[in-house]
């Protein structure tokens, strides 16, 4: 793309030197480490390292043109802008050439629930037989194939980038999670959302926002970015709210569009009622403007049933019929490692789930009380270099709503493991938790030790196939550990 359209793109800047000739950018990154020649570097302070300091080597490299907010001393041109990460995502947009506008954008933010309720949406359009997207926490995925990610929500570069190559390939509906850390980084600005969904706010995260009032403020900004385009088919432009959440709530002011609501309470728009919670499924009723239908499905807990209202709503907003969009929920199984039970002949019931919140790990575990009989073993950790004052809360509720709590590490990163558990023990001080800091150990203890009827919970990592020691990813799953651990237990009586 030539360099004066990208330049062009950027309303307020300085060049300096001027541009006389104009030339091709071939590639555009905010990473020393790809520049391609021809490329166009953009210099983004980080929590490591500031990209400032890095403009040199992106010369050597081959950048002929660099972005900065601050002076900085180089051979090529520079374009001067007051912030170089929305710069970048105005740019990517351009140069990518605005993906999200020629495809159906959904953007599902909230505490809890995102992942599960992209893949639901996922799953209702592949179902109407539409070539899908999908971004998130556990990969990038255009139509069948799937490309690593490191974050729920890609930097704008990455994410215009996948969006682009989704469109090529003929996607016309994408479902992507919007963290909240990247709705104030900046991630997805010039993204042209047509449908955005809220499912929860509830604590976490408060290492990056500090204040719960920061947290749904930058949750809220999804909402704000949505705008007003209203077509005349009413197709376009909808907030979709979990209105029993207050949050939910707040954000019907925040934006300009449509509002369809969803809930358990009487006044939410999609709605479900007389649920009923199975050791293997759930029920319910489903209203949808006051027309009823019963649905049963094979996820489980009350949770889900929220996010299967938020699935629901999102298709709905998008045009699909009523009947169709059940169909495929009553037909969908759940995502890999949220709620995931691992098969057993041993009468122990053992099922991996990615609560790392107070609130998911509460609701996991009211979920397993509406059917357990005997006892629920609770394996948790909580992750380092992530909010510390979780910790605590984790910890308490995992003491009072299991019986066989069962503490260790889950990501440790940077920390160190014990200080982590010692920090989840200051929220138990009149309990003794067993403890024991390899996770490994933690999961074949509870196996060992739980008895035919008994439920063992494995929360925290969910999908995830590694345990952050330091900075070093090492190979680890739960669903491994637990099945290993089972295999060697007797068949049931
Ligand atoms: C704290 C945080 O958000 N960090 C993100 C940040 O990394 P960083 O600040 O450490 O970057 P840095 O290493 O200081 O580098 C700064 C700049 O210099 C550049 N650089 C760096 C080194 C080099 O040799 N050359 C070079 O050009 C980098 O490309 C970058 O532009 O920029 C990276 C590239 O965009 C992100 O991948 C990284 O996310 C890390 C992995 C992370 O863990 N982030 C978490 C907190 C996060 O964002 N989580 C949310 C929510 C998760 C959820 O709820 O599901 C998410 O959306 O993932
Ligand atoms: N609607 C919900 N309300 C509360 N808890 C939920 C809900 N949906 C899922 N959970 C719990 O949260 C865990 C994570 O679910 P999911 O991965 O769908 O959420 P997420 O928002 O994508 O999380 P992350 O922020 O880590 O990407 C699940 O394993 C489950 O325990
Ligand atoms: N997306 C979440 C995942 C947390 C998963 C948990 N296993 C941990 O490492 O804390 C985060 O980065 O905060
Ligand atoms: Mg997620």
């Amino acid at each position: 793309m030539k360099v004066s359209k990208l330049i062009n793109s950027l309303k307020f800047k300085q060049v300096q030197p001027t541009i006389t000739t104009d030339f091709d950018v071939t590639m555009l990154t905010q990473d020393t480490r790809e520049i391609q020649p021809g490329a166009m570097f953009i210099a983004v302070g980080g929590y490591h390292i500031d990209g400032h300091t890095l403009v040199k080597q992106a010369v050597e490299k081959g950048a002929k043109i660099i972005v900065a907010q601050k002076r900085i001393n180089v051979t090529v041109p520079v374009v001067y802008v007051q912030n170089t990460e929305r710069a970048m995502a105005i740019l990517a947009d351009v140069f990518f050439e605005a993906p999200s506008q020629k495809m159906h954008m959904i953007g599902v933010t909230g505490t809890n629930g995102k992942t599960t309720v992209t893949h639901l949406i996922d799953q209702i359009y592949r179902d109407q037989n539409q070539a899908t997207g999908l971004m998130g926490t556990m990969y990038r995925r255009i139509k069948d194939e799937t490309f690593p990610t490191e974050n729920t929500t890609p930097d704008a570069i990455t994410t215009q980038k996948t969006l682009a190559q989704m469109r090529e390939v003929g996607v016309k509906i994408v479902s992507m999670e919007v963290s909240s850390i990247a709705l104030v980084l900046g991630r997805v600005w010039g993204i042209d959302y047509d449908v955005a969904v809220f499912t929860n706010l509830t604590r976490d995260h408060l290492d990056f926002h500090k204040t719960m009032d920061d947290y749904i403020h930058a949750k809220s900004m999804l909402f704000a970015q949505l705008g007003n385009k209203y077509n005349a088919d009413g197709t376009s432009k909808v907030a979709v709210l979990n209105t029993d959440d207050p949050v939910g709530r707040e954000f019907e002011q925040y934006t300009a569009a449509h509002v369809l609501t969803y809930g358990l309470n009487t006044d939410a728009m999609i709605r479900a009622q007389n649920i009923q919670i199975y050791s293997h499924g759930t029920e319910f009723d489903l209203s949808v403007f006051g027309h009823l239908t019963h649905v049963t499905t094979k996820l489980i807990g009350q949770f889900n049933v929220y996010n299967l209202l938020a699935a629901f709503a999102a298709a709905y907003a998008g045009g699909l019929p009523e009947a169709q969009i059940i169909t495929s929920l009553e037909k969908v199984s759940g995502v890999k490692g949220r709620f995931q039970s691992i098969p057993s002949h041993t009468g122990v019931r053992v099922i991996v789930d990615y609560s790392h919140t107070p609130d998911s790990l509460l609701n996991a575990l009211e979920t397993i009380h509406s059917f357990a009989k005997k006892d629920i073993y609770c394996v948790i950790g909580c992750g380092g270099d992530r909010d510390k004052g979780k910790r605590a809360k984790m910890a308490k509720i995992a003491v009072e709503y299991s019986t066989k709590p069962i503490f260790t590490a889950d990501n440790p990163r940077t920390e160190d493991p014990q200080a982590i558990l010692n920090d989840m023990l200051a929220g138990v001080p009149n309990d003794h938790p067993e403890v024991y800091i390899d996770r490994r150990e933690a999961i074949t203890k509870a196996v060992e030790s739980a008895k035919s009827g008994d439920v063992i919970l494995i929360a925290g990592k969910g999908h995830e196939d590694y345990q952050i020691l330091g900075r070093t990813k090492h190979h680890f799953d739960d669903c491994e550990e637990a099945a290993k651990a089972l295999a060697l237990k007797p068949v049931a009586d």
